[in-house]
């Protein structure tokens, strides 16, 4: 596969970075991953502008423009052959001294990686399971979607290698969280409650969406503090995010949820489809 790094499309093999690189040295560096519909990337809008307020939290001074990523994307997608992509764009720090560093990054490093996805059909289920290991708190102020993906790699060592289930993390204080690379959604006499971003979860741009989605709807959320109980004796269970899209939860340990036809998990599915081939931000549902 090609790769792009640096204003440079490469082949993988020949892709570096240096090894004072603080992305590498500190885990200065954030990323975004997206799909891409036959060429469109779904909400890239607001996987920008998460990525530059966290950039600018980091004082890492990246000026890549929304045409630069559309084109960086473009030649990528052509080099590589593909219309249906995962795409991960990262920014790390780039080159400093051994050392923490309290200045402003001016030579970050880009890098965008893509790999193909098979066009999209069907709607996913998993199953889920409550992790033992808790869910760390953020490195800072509100959680970054950063190179810090160590808590998450333990869950899924916890989980198995297995694609279809998903973990799900409680919080030190024991209230639900988000899933190892997801967030959480449940469904309850048709009212649906969502993890607090006061419980230290990322603020998935698949989250914001599905919130849109609902206001849409016209139906209630509730955005709180959960028990595994309250989780547990809900009517329908979903995980959000960027790739893997709304997956609905058919069980969790012994407990059943409600899947498919007639569910409102499957009617936002099918709404979240229906948007994914123009949708640049979710302002514009
Ligand atoms: C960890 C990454 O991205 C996360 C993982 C997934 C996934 O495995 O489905 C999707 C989006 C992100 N939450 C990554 O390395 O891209
Ligand atoms: C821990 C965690 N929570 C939530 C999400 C979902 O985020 P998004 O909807 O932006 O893909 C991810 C995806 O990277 C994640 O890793």
């Amino acid at each position: 596969m090609y790769i792009y790094i640096n204003n440079r499309i490469v082949e993988e093999k020949e892709a570096t970075i240096s090894p004072f690189d603080h992305g590498y040295m500190y885990g200065l560096g954030l990323f975004e991953t997206f799909r891409v519909y036959d060429g469109h990337p779904f909400l890239l809008d607001d996987h920008l502008e998460r990525l530059k307020r966290g950039l600018s939290t980091l004082s890492i001074q990246w000026d890549m423009t929304r045409e630069d990523i559309l084109t960086t994307l473009k030649q990528l997608m052509t080099k590589n052959k593909i219309r249906d992509a995962y795409v991960r764009l990262n920014v790390s720090a780039g080159p400093g001294e051994l050392g923490l560093y309290t200045g402003v990054y001016n030579h970050p490093t880009t890098i965008m990686y893509i790999k193909p996805l098979p066009e999209p059909s069907g709607f996913p289920v998993k199953e889920a399971q409550i992790l033992a290991l808790r869910r760390n708190t953020p490195e800072g102020e509100e959680r970054l979607k950063s190179h810090h993906y160590l808590n998450n790699v333990l869950a899924k060592r916890e989980v198995g290698d297995t694609p279809y289930k998903e973990g799900i993390f409680l919080t030190n204080d024991g209230y639900v969280a988000e899933g190892v690379v997801s967030n959480v959604f449940f469904v309850n006499n048709k009212k649906v409650y969502t993890p607090a971003l006061d419980t230290g979860i990322l603020n998935g741009i698949t989250r914001q969406f599905v919130l849109s989605l609902l206001k849409h709807l016209d139906t209630s959320v509730v955005e709180g503090f959960y028990t595994q109980s309250e989780l547990l004796e809900s009517d329908e269970v979903f995980v959000t995010n960027s790739i893997q899209e709304i997956v609905s939860i058919t069980s969790i340990g012994e407990k059943q949820f409600q899947v498919g036809e007639g569910t409102l998990t499957r009617h936002l599915q099918q709404l979240y489809r229906q948007k994914t081939s123009s949708l640049w931000s979710r302002f514009a549902l």
